[in-house]
């Protein structure tokens, strides 16, 4: 653990130490109700997948637990301190859904900026930019004006910057969308060895890929949590074939649940 680790709130966690605590979240939305009374746990170290259909609440829990929104009721902790909470934001490297980034900068431009936002040294983002951007395999295009890019370019590219200050935390939305194989293969192995170092892990996914490397699957329906385990157990609990159709099973399960109801 670096000197850093030990100055965050919660930074002397131990291995088998809860990091992200959501207990009995619900969110509405004018009326509609998007998260159900959501509980869940993810450990130091842990790479947690979200799955669930579009709209089904990923994006919306994501936010409550980053504490961009309070919830209505329920509660979340984060490294053992109650969300929102501004101390936490250096702890969680956030990469969204959409591509925030600065079109008319270069991409080096734009990993200083978000590097010198989160208080880095120049010393530090010498360090830093080259391997993160070797890991999304932008290094030879730093120089280039990210209007330039590609959207698969700038989804990396926003992997980088969640990086760039070595965060204990980091939580991904749809990471791998537009990203080729070889490189979705080359992120996994990174992911990987932050997850060895005890870095923890939150993404959402659409990609049964993804979903299959993880650690561990929370399934999300309608606002709910409706299925954990490694994917080994989520398939075993749906009695399906695949990843693929256990995902299936739970949406005609879920279908048949709102039918009788
Ligand atoms: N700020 C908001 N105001 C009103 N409704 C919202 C807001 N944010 C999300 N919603 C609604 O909440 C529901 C859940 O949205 P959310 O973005 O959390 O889903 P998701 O699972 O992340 O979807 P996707 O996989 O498509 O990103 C959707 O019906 C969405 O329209």
């Amino acid at each position: 653990m670096t000197q850093a680790d030990n100055n965050r709130p919660g930074g002397d966690n131990t291995d088998d130490a809860a990091v992200v605590t959501v207990l009995h979240v619900c969110q509405n939305y004018s009326k509609t109700e998007v998260l159900h009374d959501v509980s869940l746990e993810i450990r130091r170290g842990e790479i947690v997948a979200l799955i669930g259909p579009s709209g089904s609440g990923k994006t919306t829990l994501v936010s409550a637990i980053m504490g961009m929104l309070a919830p209505q009721s329920g509660s979340v902790q984060v490294l053992g301190a109650r969300m929102p909470n501004r101390m936490l934001l250096g702890s969680i490297g956030y990469m969204a859904q959409n591509d925030a980034l600065y079109t008319d900068l270069t991409a080096l431009e734009n990993l200083r900026f978000f590097g010198t936002v989160l208080s880095m040294s120049k010393q530090q983002l010498r360090a830093a930019i080259p391997q993160v951007a070797g890991v999304v395999g932008l290094a030879k295009d730093l120089h280039t004006k990210v209007g330039n890019f590609s959207g698969g370019m700038k989804r990396r590219l926003s992997l980088a910057i969640s990086m760039i200050s070595n965060p204990p935390i980091l939580i991904l939305d749809e990471p791998t969308v537009g990203i080729d194989p070889e490189l979705r293969r080359q992120i996994w192995t990174e992911l990987r060895r932050l997850a060895g170092e005890g870095k923890t892990i939150l993404l959402t996914t659409h990609v049964m890929e993804d979903a299959q490397q993880s650690d561990r699957l929370i399934m999300i329906r309608d606002g709910m949590n409706i299925a954990e385990g490694t994917p080994d157990e989520v398939v075993e609990q749906f009695s399906a074939p695949t990843l693929e159709d256990a995902f299936i099973a739970a949406g005609k399960g879920q279908d048949a649940h709102h039918s009788n109801h």
